[in-house]
């Protein structure tokens, strides 16, 4: 089997909130007729570094064209050369690597006949607990709008959340305080993401004033690759601290410094499935948790990592990926499913990532290019549409 071929189509798909994500469905076409596809999700954070489309799919046939989809291990190694990590959290890189893995796992796997949770290593689990998000409050009077999607949400069978926080902790509080009183026992936080948004003393000062309510772990409560300040904050706090992944080396100073006890793991921030398999053993080998996190995927991304997921030995706390859920339309047939607070991880019997494409959907979200124009910096970190000042 050879990649013959190699599509690439913007959409562009509002959030319930009205905020619009751009991500790019990936296929990749083979010469016994099979078609593998992926995702490269959620190109909004950091607007204004935008990619020109058309340039990156001459880019990407130059690369995989002619080869073996197979050859994972050879085709990530070149196109990490050509889309290198950086020591940044949203690189785009990783992004564009992302899709083009999952699009080789999705064909590979359907000319096998069997689904991306056999071809990495088998299932251990059929079903993935997650969370859902409040994004951080800036005002007060949003407190009341968040307790409300937390009852709506609950009434859906999402019984745990997970809360941005550290902007205005006067509503962080009343918010925690009102979850409390209103549905107590009923709901779990399972934790509080700063984001990188504060140092760490700063970010423990704020986690010290939001103890007296109960969460289980903290996200991201220093300035990005800030190793040893990690380690101070997690020295600190009997809370579990956990970070995302965006490079390799990232990681490595991460276990050298024994920053965190979670690693925070998604295909989109590490480069794909494979990258994020490799992360999940290092992590395993440092014995450290793992948990998937999220840019918040369409159903093909989220996909994806239901069956990494579903085939990790360390994935011991509740993950991130809800992106179905907060958008406002998906892109494919028939979208992941979600059952009492879990993610269900596509059957077996379904070939790939068991995704098929909508092309009416595709045609309703589709746009030319990837360029953002006027988004704020707070629409930016805190994912709204908000645009009060
Ligand atoms: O845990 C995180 O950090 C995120 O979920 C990042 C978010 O900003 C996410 O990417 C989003 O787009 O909402
Ligand atoms: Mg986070
Ligand atoms: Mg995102």
């Amino acid at each position: 089997m050879k990649i013959s071929d190699l599509r690439l189509t913007v959409i562009a798909m509002p959030r319930n909130t009205g905020f619009v994500c751009k991500h790019v469905i990936v296929e990749i076409d083979a010469d016994n007729g099979l078609t593998g596809i992926g995702e490269m999700s959620d190109f909004s954070h950091l607007p204004h570094y935008s990619l020109d489309i058309q340039d990156m799919a001459v880019v990407l046939k130059s690369i995989l064209l002619g080869q073996s989809p197979f050859d994972i291990s050879l085709l990530n190694k070149e196109l990490l050369s050509n889309f290198p990590e950086t020591m940044f959290y949203y690189e785009k890189g990783n992004f564009i690597r992302n899709g083009i893995d999952a699009a080789l796992h999705d064909l590979c796997a359907k000319s096998l006949g069997i689904s991306v949770a056999e071809f990495i290593g088998g299932r251990i689990k059929e079903k993935i607990k997650v969370c859902y998000p409040i994004f951080r409050h800036r005002f007060m009077d949003e407190v009341e709008e968040n307790l409300a999607i937390v009852r709506e949400r609950l009434s859906k069978g999402f019984d745990t959340f997970r809360l941005y926080v550290g902007k205005n902790l006067d509503a962080d509080e009343a918010f925690l305080d009102g979850v409390k009183k209103e549905f107590g026992s009923k709901v779990t936080i399972k934790s509080l993401d700063f984001s990188h948004l504060l140092d760490w003393k700063s970010a423990l000062k704020a986690t010290k004033r939001l103890s007296q309510y109960d969460f289980q772990m903290v996200e991201s409560p220093a300035v990005q690759n800030d190793f040893e300040g990690l380690h101070h904050y997690r020295m600190n706090t009997e809370y579990p601290v956990s970070e995302h992944v965006w490079s390799f080396r990232q990681q490595s100073e991460m276990i050298k410094h024994d920053s965190i006890d979670i690693f925070n793991i998604s295909p989109i921030f590490i480069g794909g499935i494979t990258a994020a398999r490799k992360a999940a053993a290092a992590a395993e080998v440092a014995g450290k948790s793992c948990l998937i996190g999220t840019t918040q995927e369409l159903s093909v991304g989220t996909a994806a990592m239901a069956h990494l997921g579903s085939s990790l030995v360390n994935l011991n706390y509740t993950s991130d990926p809800t992106g179905p859920e907060l958008y406002i339309g998906d892109i494919v047939k028939n979208p992941v499913q979600y059952e009492n607070g879990y993610l269900l991880v596509p059957g077996r019997e379904l070939p790939g990532l068991g995704m098929e494409l909508d092309w009416d959907q595709i045609n309703k979200y589709r746009v030319d290019d990837l360029s953002w124009g006027n988004v704020s910096v707070h629409q930016l970190q805190d994912r709204t549409s908000q645009t009060k000042k």
